[in-house]
């Protein structure tokens, strides 16, 4: 069974590497593609340092096309969705997303932060089926296409389509794992814009996702 690990990254050149570094050393990794969506940043730079596929997209097109691009540039049976922000990724964290898919316990496993840091544990706490840490048969994938799902809204409809297709889920706590948040990244006020568009795109997601 192939797998590979999907990272879309947009300016991420401050954390890219230490995702990667565990990642090009996993057992169970066959590929690693990384989707620099319009980064202006070193990004697809440091990840072609590593044992990465990078895909550079010229214009920013949104987390959902980067991941669907990356994934339809696989053949890999499973993938493994991570972003490009974490802090703290281990070995470990790895194995516990994709061992329930392997072993066929499970066809999508959602990783939950925990004891990581107090803002990023809770926001997983309240909105788990949020998380953008995942593995995922690629049969699962082949589902979404009909939705039409943009941006921030890729989450919020693999959730709701592993309720309606009765896909087994399996949430997996990962450790001492947390990740940049967008006020961070960004700032205060730009931070927040781009967080009340995020909830805008996963509204409409699940819109899209009652009427489709
Ligand atoms: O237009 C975008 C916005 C985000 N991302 C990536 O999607 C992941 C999650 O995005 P972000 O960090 O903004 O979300 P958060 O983790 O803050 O919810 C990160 O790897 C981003 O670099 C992307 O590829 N394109
Ligand atoms: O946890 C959340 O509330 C959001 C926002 O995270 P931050 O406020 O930037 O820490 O992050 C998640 O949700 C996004 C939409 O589903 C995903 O794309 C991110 O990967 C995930 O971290």
């Amino acid at each position: 069974m192939k797998i590979a690990v999907v990272i879309p990254a947009y300016n991420e050149e401050k954390t890219i590497g230490n995702v990667l570094k565990p990642l090009s050393t996993h057992k169970l990794i066959d590929e690693i593609i990384v989707i620099s969506d319009g980064s202006s940043d070193n990004t697809a730079k440091i990840a072609k340092s590593y044992k990465a596929c990078v895909i550079e997209l010229e214009k920013n097109q949104g987390k959902t096309n980067a991941v669907l691009i990356g994934v339809k540039n696989t053949d890999a049976d499973i993938i493994l969705m991570l972003d490009a922000d974490l802090i703290g990724l281990k070995d470990e964290h790895i194995t516990s997303l994709l061992q329930p898919i392997i072993d066929k316990k499970a066809d999508m496993t959602i990783g939950i932060f925990k004891s990581g840091r107090g803002a990023t544990d809770l926001a997983q706490k309240i909105a788990p089926f949020l998380s953008g840490q995942r593995a995922i048969s690629r049969s699962v994938f082949y589902k979404l296409e009909k939705h039409n799902v943009k941006d921030y809204g890729i989450e919020m409809a693999l959730t709701l389509m592993a309720e309606k297709e009765k896909v087994r889920v399996q949430r997996v706590y990962l450790p001492n794992l947390t990740h940049v948040m967008k006020e961070e990244k960004r700032g205060a006020f730009l931070g927040f814009i781009s967080r009340i568009k995020m909830y805008v795109d996963i509204i409409s997601s699940a819109i899209k996702f009652k009427f489709n």
